[in-house]
């Protein structure tokens, strides 16, 4: 199944829009995990097997692990959702761009070592740096378009013939670059307006909005701006609000609550 149909199904079977981000962060681990030298596996593993119900994708960034030298754990990560919650489509974010032939090599990071069925990728180097992710039709491509970060507007928002930056690559993805019907949009919870802009311009396009929970975002501002006319097409992301919902034993639970309550958030204003 392809990552565009495992969503899609995610989103009707579960009734959830909620992207649980794996962001490992092990000064904010639990104290109990101090002394286990596999932590940022077993941290993430119970994250992931307490919050799958209320997920419609999990999405570990992949910074977090390597500056760890965690690669290993997160390769097992990726594993464990695949054999445990087969149901749930992971997106490993690790914004890659760059010339075709290198390029190459980041998909076969992405989709052959990790497994991963989907990859956020920076759309700045233009087509034929997307072009061997787009190539890959089973696998999701999630291209920056308007982030949540406070400088977004810095390069997003030049005037490019009359218009943003952002909706330049809103069009060209919805209308170029989606041949297969693979492409998706990264547009942040904490710009409202732009959500509802690209929206207009990108049809049923599905959009990755992180920036709820830790960076602000409202979730009622997300859906009720971005929601496609079925009432889908977001997966709306929370990564350390999730993860650090508290410091001790109760981590996973607590984890799992905040899962639930922004999922019943978001379907509240669908
Ligand atoms: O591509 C992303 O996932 C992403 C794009 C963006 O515009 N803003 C953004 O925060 N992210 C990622 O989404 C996650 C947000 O984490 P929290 O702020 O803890 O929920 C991090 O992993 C970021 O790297």
């Amino acid at each position: 199944m392809s990552f565009m149909q495992a969503l899609r199904r995610r989103w009707q079977q579960a009734d959830t829009l909620v992207c649980v981000g794996l962001d490992p962060e092990p000064a904010r681990f639990p104290a109990s995990f101090a002394a286990d030298a596999d932590a940022v596996f077993a941290f993430n593993r119970d994250i992931v097997d307490a919050t799958a119900e209320f997920a419609c994708a999990f999405k570990p960034q992949i910074a977090h692990f390597a500056a760890l030298g965690a690669e290993d754990a997160l390769t097992r990560l990726i594993a464990h959702i695949h054999a445990r919650h087969p149901e749930v489509p992971v997106i490993l974010d690790s914004k890659r761009g760059d010339i075709g032939s290198t390029a190459q090599h980041y998909v076969s990071e992405a989709f052959d070592r990790y497994r991963a069925d989907a990859v956020t990728v920076n759309p700045y180097m233009g087509r034929d740096s997307a072009q061997p992710f787009l190539d890959r039709a089973e696998r999701g491509v999630v291209v920056l378009c308007r982030t949540s970060n406070p400088g977004a507007g810095d390069l997003q928002d030049l005037d490019v013939g009359g218009r943003p930056l952002y909706q330049r690559v809103a069009e060209k993805v919805a209308n170029e670059w989606n041949g297969h019907g693979n492409c998706a949009l990264v547009v942040g919870a904490t710009w409202p307006e732009q959500l509802r802009e690209v929206r207009a311009i990108v049809g049923e396009l599905p959009l990755l909005v992180p920036g709820v929970g830790a960076q602000g975002g409202d979730a009622q501002a997300v859906v009720s701006n971005a929601k496609s006319a079925d009432g889908t097409g977001l997966m709306i992301n929370s990564s350390r609000a999730i993860l650090y919902a508290s410091s001790g034993d109760d981590y996973a639970e607590a984890a799992a609550a905040a899962a639930r309550a922004l999922r019943d958030d978001i379907n509240r204003y669908r």
